[in-house]
């Protein structure tokens, strides 16, 4: 017997009203199709709090933490109503007792439910969803439509989703599954589809959109989808994806399970969950009220320093952190692609073993870094956010978050590149002076202050020489990047004398010793044309 269904889970309906008109929940870009997809006026929702988490009064100290700081549940998959074809590949994995997410969502899925479940960071949300799914589908009669759709916010993601899929499918001979994602060509996704029309398909929201639009029977194809997952939901449900996913729903039929995944579930995205999700859905939440949604066994760090300072703080972390681990594994998040590339030239140039990975890659160098990074260690990967989210690297040592992160969300996701499956993980973010503000939207997270490295003489002469060596166009190119980033944060861009004079700072800080000036349709695109300050072409 499972001791996670819905018999041993805490059970609350919970009735919210949902926000008024025109206050960004309800608003008017919602379609017609979309908001009639079985929500009222006021959406009722079923609060599921799992039993993974209750403790016994009678626990030692070390016992609690195991508990707490552990993914697992005690459920074994062979104990649950699973088919021998699954449970084999199961097997196969490696898998053998189930997370907690999984233990909280199965029986509930496998019910025919809608459900929002949210999870820390690399506890199995992949398996949750895709198992129940796996085992509905294959009750199903063979045809060339795709019955299970899983929506991605980025190729990556979309690719692993895919090869856990290809895992667990294993020995269900009669069903396969197909990727199509932004980057590569789409005649071949087409062809691909057409010689061999699989029931599963992964996708990133904008090729998925693509296809829809211009490939021939493929709306036809989409119509069979009995189950719908958005992986990340708060991210695919944000005002960057949301018109697609509306878009792409509206093509789906009515009938359906839909199933929202994610580590992170503010207020707003269970307020917009109606448009995806039947109302009288289950929202299960694994993370225990008053618990944070980060691990416990991830050290997080903040460091305050001027942006002159970062490139060397940077060299100096990672030299020490290589110092004390020779398996070092790390990723340094930067805030666009563009500064990406510049801090993966200078830390290059530092000889250090650096891969790079971000939008303005091609799409076969990222999933080579990519798959590369999975297999490594010894190797830091400097990144944009394309790996903030989902992206399953086993036992990355250390998370950086170099400036800003998007937000409180991103930084959640970001750091849970470490600490996956239980194993132990370490988190800076280091932050100019002006940038400290953020740590306010952090603060019930469990985030120290470390103390600025006093940084010698041969590492900034080192730095200096670096930054020297690189070229001076990536340095203009970051400069664009850097102010385009900053500007359309609302807090800093208020101030747009401030602005101009903080980005001067990132300028001198990359060595040159005045910016560069910067087209003039740039300019305008980001209002800025005119702001005293910024030289432009
Ligand atoms: N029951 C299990 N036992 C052991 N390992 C598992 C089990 N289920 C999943 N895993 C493994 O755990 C790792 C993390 O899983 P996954 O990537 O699905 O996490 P996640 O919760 O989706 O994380 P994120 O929030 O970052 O997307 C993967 O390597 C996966 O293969």
């Amino acid at each position: 017997m499972m001791s996670g269904g819905p018999s041993d889970a805490t059970h609350r309906k919970r009735r919210r009203r949902r926000g008024p008109k025109g206050s960004g929940v309800d608003g008017p870009s919602i379609p017609r199709a979309v908001t009639t997809n079985g929500a009222g006026p006021e959406e009722e929702e079923e609060v599921v709090e799992g039993k993974a988490m209750e403790l016994d009064a009678g626990m030692s100290a070390a016992e609690v933490e195991g508990v707490v700081g552990s993914h697992l549940s005690e459920t074994r998959f062979d104990q649950c109503p699973v088919s021998p074809l699954s449970l084999k590949a199961i097997k196969d994995a490696g898998y053998e007792k189930m997370t907690q997410v999984q233990e909280a969502t199965l029986p509930i899925i496998l019910q025919g439910e809608d459900v929002l479940a949210k999870a820390k960071t690399g506890t199995g949300k992949t398996v949750a969803f895709l198992l129940p799914a796996i085992e509905l589908l294959s009750t199903l009669p063979r045809s060339p439509s795709i019955n299970l759709l899983v929506i991605c916010p980025t190729r990556e993601l979309a690719n692993q989703v895919a090869a856990e899929a290809r895992k667990l499918l294993k020995y269900h001979r009669s069903l396969g599954v197909q990727v199509v994602i932004g980057g590569t060509k789409l005649p071949q996704e087409q062809r691909s589809m057409q010689s061999n029309p699989c029931q599963i398909l992964v996708a990133t929201p904008g090729r998925l959109k693509d296809h829809l639009e211009n490939t021939p029977g493929f709306s036809n194809r989409i119509k069979g989808v009995k189950v719908l997952v958005l992986d990340e939901a708060d991210r695919l449900l944000d005002m960057g994806f949301r018109r697609d996913i509306e878009k792409i729903i509206a093509f789906i039929p009515k009938e359906r399970q839909t199933l929202l995944f994610s580590a992170t579930v503010p207020e707003e995205v269970r307020q917009i969950s109606h448009v995806a999700m039947k109302r009288g859905y289950k929202f299960i939440n694994t993370v225990k009220e008053g618990d944070e949604e980060t691990h416990s066994q991830v050290s997080q760090m903040y460091m305050v320093a001027p942006l002159d300072l970062h490139f060397s703080i940077l060299y100096n972390v990672l030299k020490k952190h290589i110092a004390e681990d020779a398996d070092y594994k790390v990723i340094v998040f930067c805030t666009t692609a563009m500064v990406t590339k510049l801090v993966a030239e200078v830390l290059s140039q530092l000889k250090l073993n650096i891969r790079e990975i971000h939008s303005r890659k091609s799409q076969s160098a990222r999933t080579k870094v990519s798959d590369e990074f999975r297999k490594s260690k010894g190797l830091i990967l400097v990144s944009s956010d394309v790996s903030a989210r989902g992206v399953d690297y086993p036992d990355v040592t250390l998370v950086i978050q170099a400036g800003l992160p998007a937000d409180r969300e991103q930084y959640i996701h970001r750091l849970g590149r470490t600490g996956r499956k239980g194993k132990d993980g370490l988190g800076l973010l280091l932050l100019a002076p002006w940038e400290t503000y953020f740590l306010n939207s952090v603060q019930d997270l469990s985030v120290s202050q470390a103390v600025v490295p006093t940084i010698d003489s041969s590492i900034q002469t080192g730095v200096k020489d670096a930054l020297g060596r690189v070229e001076t166009k990536s340095k203009e190119s970051a400069y664009q990047a850097w102010l385009g980033y900053y500007n359309s944060n609302k807090a800093i861009s208020r101030d747009k004398s401030r602005l101009v004079r903080l980005a001067e700072e990132f300028s001198q800080s990359m060595g040159l010793a005045i910016p560069p000036a910067i087209p003039k349709l740039i300019l305008r695109k980001m209002g800025l044309n005119n702001v005293p300050g910024l030289r432009s072409v």
